[in-house]
């Protein structure tokens, strides 16, 4: 049963919606982690539509840069009052969500103190450190900035300087190169007045490394920046236009403080970790996001005919449309449930940390990157297939793409590059290989058993079992990607290895071999995301909402097996025929998809805010609502422009002139 049937709605989406075979309240529990979670989205949302305050004056396409500032910097003024009315502060999710509907996609001048800067000094700061800045942060007496990045960013090399002055007992901090001007990091351009900056941290001549350090970078009366301290924001991006990211020179600053050591050398990434963390569920929701208005405007849209004479079908009913959206809702699913999981994994590896315990660091580190990677490459990909999915429309800001796609570019980059990313998680994968190689040899066991990676360690020999069955066996294609993982991680130790023993060094070795190191990342953290999906839907009961579950991940596995065919077929693990079983397979899942597209999006229960489109509305009356957002343009607030007459106006007056010489 779909919830969402309202008599007034386009005639199409009754239709499609009178067709669901689940129930879609089910469909959202499972996406959102149960009813309870449904049920709390609802009553925030209901909160946010009825405090009217908390709303654009005009949509932010319309706004210019200034205005964008100043729309967010209200809201932010208002934004604790309603936050503590509209949800339980204490859950991540609520508050999370409460953001996301006020401030949408495009940033806003508090995120990077709630997501990063005060984080760090919950996660990293010692108990007289907390004592003096942990509630005043969470007041938001004080707004901080994460500043690591300068015009380079490897850390290692980060060129910032923090020098213990023994003397005085303070650090000062310094920029001595224009490249090691701080760039990027988010609110710093005029928001915030705190930075924690990443700085190479210099006692007695000795360097100890990239540690941060809190910084008032502006006077906290005035707001002007402090002596020594040069900031400003950076200029217009790709996206997050509401977003002050901001460069800054440090010219022998004084923070004071004192100099304890972390439990581990990489406790002070760990900032970035948790952000990881948090991009892949939100890949998953923009995705979603991207196809949840595809699929409701190619449901309305009517185009061309199928049966010559029949009238024109509902773009939806094109197998290339199918084809090209349904796999972005699938992996916008995936990456929900991966996302989630992690989430979690992070949080509680996290508090182990405090204890002391810092035994699933490297475990933790490689997966966030693998994830964080591979779901920002797909969803940006997957962004523009949903675009492209709405023609020329798509275009139009009005279909919300052009703000979520352009915000949706920087995933591939915040929080480390993506493929510098997934060659960390190749770095893990070649110690698992030397353990592989090792174990055989001399007959020892690996390190630690781990169920991310134990499929590694499995000797069986192995055979392609992809068949016709009627009812797909999920493990068989879980087992190819298995096979594709260990088999690329292989060959890429054995690689590093005959280079070595050729002469290269570790470095020169490693950089020969980083296509495909990244290619075995890759297939690592497509066997996690398969494992992870078919493990989420095995646990479902109630047969009408496991079919559903089925049949979109039916089409995940075969077209990631797709994706992947070169790897699989060429030493012959995976035969021609059974190419052919997995196309058939995609095919099926499409036309079993096609009834219940509409209601799975609907499913999500994505609010028209979230969605910000005139063609992805609830109600699917589009040609009408794109007429009224057209003439919402600021450039049709005058029939005549102002300037018209100053410029174009006179030139054709003069060339009516001329030729009438
Ligand atoms: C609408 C769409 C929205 C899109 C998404 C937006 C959502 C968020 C919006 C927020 C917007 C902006 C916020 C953005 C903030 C930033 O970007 S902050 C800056 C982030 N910068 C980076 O991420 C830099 C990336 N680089 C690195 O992390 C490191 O340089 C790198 C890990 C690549 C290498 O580390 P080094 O220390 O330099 O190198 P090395 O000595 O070789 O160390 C490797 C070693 O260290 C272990 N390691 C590395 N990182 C960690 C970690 N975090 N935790 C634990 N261990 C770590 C690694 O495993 C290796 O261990 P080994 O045992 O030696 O193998
Ligand atoms: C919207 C946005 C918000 C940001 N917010 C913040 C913030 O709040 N705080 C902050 O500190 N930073 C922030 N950043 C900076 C961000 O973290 C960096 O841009 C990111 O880590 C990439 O670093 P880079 O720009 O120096 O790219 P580079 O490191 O110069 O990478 C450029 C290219 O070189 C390649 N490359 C680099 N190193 C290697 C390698 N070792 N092996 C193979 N290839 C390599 C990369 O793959 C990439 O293609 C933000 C960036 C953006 C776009």
């Amino acid at each position: 049963m779909n919830h969402q049937i309202k008599k007034d709605d386009n005639p199409d989406l009754i239709e499609e919606r009178s067709k669901a075979t689940f129930d879609t309240d089910a469909f959202g529990a499972f996406i959102w982690g149960g009813y309870n979670n449904l049920k709390r989205r609802r009553e925030i949302a209901r909160y946010y539509e009825d405090h009217k305050e908390l709303h654009d004056t005009v949509p932010i396409a319309f706004m210019t840069r200034e205005e964008k500032l100043e729309n967010a910097y209200r809201k932010a003024s208002i934004f604790e009052n309603h936050i503590k009315k509209a949800c339980d502060v204490n859950n991540p999710e609520e508050v999370r969500y409460f953001n996301w509907l006020v401030y949408h996609i495009d940033g806003h001048p508090t995120s990077v103190h709630s997501i990063m800067g005060f984080p760090t000094i919950i996660n990293q700061s010692d108990k007289e450190q907390q004592e003096r800045w942990l509630q005043s942060g969470e007041n938001r007496e004080y707004l901080a900035t994460y500043a690591q990045t300068e015009l380079g960013t490897n850390i290692k090399k980060l060129e910032t300087t923090a020098t213990y002055d023994q003397k005085t007992e303070e650090f000062i901090l310094n920029s001595p190169t224009v490249t090691s001007l701080k760039w990027w990091p988010g609110n710093m351009g005029h928001s915030h007045n705190v930075a924690i900056v990443m700085a190479q941290l210099w006692i007695n001549n000795k360097c100890y490394g990239p540690h941060p350090f809190f910084v008032q970078i502006r006077d906290p009366k005035t707001h002007k920046p402090l002596p020594g301290i040069t900031v400003g924001d950076i200029g217009p991006k790709f996206g997050l236009n509401t977003t002050d990211n901001g460069f800054l020179k440090l010219d022998h600053v004084f923070p004071n403080g004192t100099y304890v050591p972390p439990v581990h050398d990489k406790i002070a990434y760990s900032s970035m970790m948790l952000v990881r963390a948090i991009i892949t569920p939100l890949m998953g929701e923009n995705l979603c996001i991207g196809a949840t208005i595809a699929i409701r405007y190619s449901a309305i849209r009517r185009q061309g005919e199928i049966k010559p004479g029949d009238g024109e079908v509902q773009i939806l009913d094109y197998q290339t449309q199918q084809h090209r959206l349904f796999p972005q809702l699938a992996r916008g699913i995936a990456f929900l449930l991966a996302g989630r999981n992690t989430y979690n994994f992070c949080n509680n590896v996290l508090k182990d940390i405090k204890n002391g315990d810092v035994s699933l660091l490297a475990d933790l580190h490689a997966i966030l990157c693998g994830l964080k990677a591979i779901s920002s490459y797909q969803a940006e990909l997957g962004l523009e297939q949903c675009r492209m999915a709405c023609g020329g429309h798509g275009y139009s800001a009005a279909s919300g793409f052009p703000l979520l796609n352009s915000n949706q570019f920087n995933g591939v980059t915040v929080e480390g590059d993506n493929l510098v990313l997934l060659l960390q998680v190749a770095r893990y994968l070649m110690k698992r290989a030397k353990e592989i190689r090792y174990e055989i040899r001399y007959g020892q066991q690996p390190s630690k058993p781990n169920e991310i990676y134990d499929y590694l360690f499995d000797d069986a020999p192995k055979k392609c079992l992809i068949d016709q069955a009627y009812v797909p066996n999920y493990k068989n294609v879980l087992e190819s990607f298995e096979y594709l993982s260990k088999k690329l991680t292989l060959q890429a130790y054995d690689k590093l290895e005959q280079l070595k023993q050729r002469g290269r060094t570790s470095e020169v070795a490693w950089n020969e071999c980083s296509v495909e190191l990244c290619k075995a990342a890759r297939a690592h953290i497509r066997t996690f995301l398969a494992r992870t999906f078919i493990n989420e839907v095995n646990q479902v009961n109630g047969l009408p909402l496991l079919t559903v579950l089925k049949d979109l991940l039916q089409l995940y596995l075969f077209y990631e097996v797709k994706e992947c065919m070169a790897g699989l077929m060429e030493d012959g693990y995976m035969l021609g025929q059974q190419l052919h079983y997995v196309k058939k397979n995609i095919y099926e899942a499409l036309s079993k998809i096609r009834p219940n597209a509409v209601s799975i999006v609907d499913s999500f229960d994505f609010t028209d805010r979230e969605l910000n489109s005139v063609l992805g509305r609830r109600d699917g009356h589009v040609y009408e609502n794109l007429l009224k957002w057209a003439q919402a343009s600021p450039l049709n607030k005058h029939d005549v422009l102002p300037f018209h007459h100053k410029y174009l106006g006179r030139m054709m007056e003069e060339a009516r002139q001329k030729s009438r010489l």
